[in-house]
């Protein structure tokens, strides 16, 4: 898959040689309506012997047009695994665009012939409610008066799920109330994150139940507080475990929020690893306990449903 990191203006030399088709969007979670735009345009680049291009963006492009909270400014899917989802997908190359208020401010006239133009497309794809820049008439039902007939203008309509359209913004929302379920249905595979392992309190092995620490990058949306079945892939393999996201509220008033996850069944020393960690089902929120023997007898009770989960579950370590 090749990757074209572009600025608009783009430079004179700038462009893709063979015949494309195009699916465009920001793609923050890579979805099932993601997923939908894309197998479209998988399907017309197929019939009509062209590569299958996505045109998509660096950052967030609300960048642009408000100040995020740092809460806003995460992601779903931070850009390299974005990439390596499209990859997988069977994406030939990506135009990823410096999103920019240059970029956002190009009408849609020059969008169409100083832009999309230089990379040959025969069909653009987008969904239903697309918009690539900031004026009033930049989507999707106004682009074909700017393109003629020099290229296909293709509408995916809305994906839904229980009457609802699947969106970035549904995910993020169940996220954040702990409907992981829910949202590895929409995605239509697991919810993943990437983190390295660093040291924490060492309290874990006192417990008995030693905690893998994960450090996220801070752009990473997280599932809420509470505690998760997972598996963590390193190495080229895969392990089961049970997850706590949380402030260790039973130790400390007022602790940093962690990411800790016990890795069932295994014991060596992982400090440093990258790991990539799928996040499965929710069992339940934090407790402040009174004591740790408490949190101990807990964790049982929890490490017992994690391993009932595998066993409903046998094939989540493939
Ligand atoms: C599956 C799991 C569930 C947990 N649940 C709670 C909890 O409900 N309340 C809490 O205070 N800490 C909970 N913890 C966090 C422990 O307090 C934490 O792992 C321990 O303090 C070790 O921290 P350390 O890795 O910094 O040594 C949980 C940890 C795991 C792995
Ligand atoms: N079953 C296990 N699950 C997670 N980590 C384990 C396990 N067994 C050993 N470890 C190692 O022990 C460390 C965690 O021990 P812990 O006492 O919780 O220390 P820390 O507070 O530094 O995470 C991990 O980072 C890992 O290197």
């Amino acid at each position: 898959m090749k990757i074209l990191r572009l600025h608009y203006p783009l430079a004179a030399d700038t462009g893709y040689p063979e015949k494309t088709v195009i699916a465009m969007g920001f793609f923050d979670g890579f979805h099932k309506g993601h997923q939908a735009v894309l197998q479209r345009a998988k399907d017309e680049a197929a019939q009509r012997g062209a590569k299958l291009a996505v045109l998509t963006y660096d950052h967030h492009p609300a960048l642009v047009y408000k100040k995020m909270t740092s809460h806003e400014k995460r992601y779903l899917t931070l850009l390299d695994y974005k990439l390596a989802l499209f990859k997988k997908f069977g994406v030939d190359v990506v135009l990823l665009v410096n999103y920019s208020y240059l970029f956002q401010s190009q009408t849609p006239s020059d969008f169409v012939k100083k832009f999309l133009s230089r990379f040959n497309p025969v069909a653009v794809v987008a969904g239903f409610d697309h918009t690539y820049g900031g004026a009033s008439d930049d989507n999707m039902a106004n682009l074909p008066k700017y393109v003629g007939d020099t290229f296909d203008v293709i509408t995916v309509p809305a994906q839904k799920s229980n009457d609802q359209k699947i969106s970035s913004t549904k995910i993020r929302q169940e996220l954040d109330n702990g409907n992981i379920e829910t949202v590895n249905k929409l995605l239509g595979r697991p919810f993943q994150t990437k983190g390295v392992i660093v040291h924490g309190e060492e309290r874990g092995r006192l417990l008995g139940y030693p905690t893998a620490n994960v450090e996220h990058s801070e752009y990473q949306w997280l599932p809420t507080i509470g505690v998760y079945v997972v598996t963590v892939a390193f190495g080229g393999k895969k392990y089961l475990g049970m997850a706590s996201i949380g402030k260790n509220v039973t130790f400390s008033e007022d602790g940093p929020m962690t990411v800790e996850i016990n890795l069932i069944d295994f014991k060596q020393n992982i400090y440093g690893e990258v790991v990539r960690v799928n996040w499965l089902a929710h069992v339940r929120g934090e407790i402040k306990f009174q004591t740790a023997d408490e949190l101990i007898e807990q964790l049982d009770r929890d490490e017992q449903l994690t391993r009932n989960y595998l066993s409903v579950h046998p094939d989540i370590l493939d």
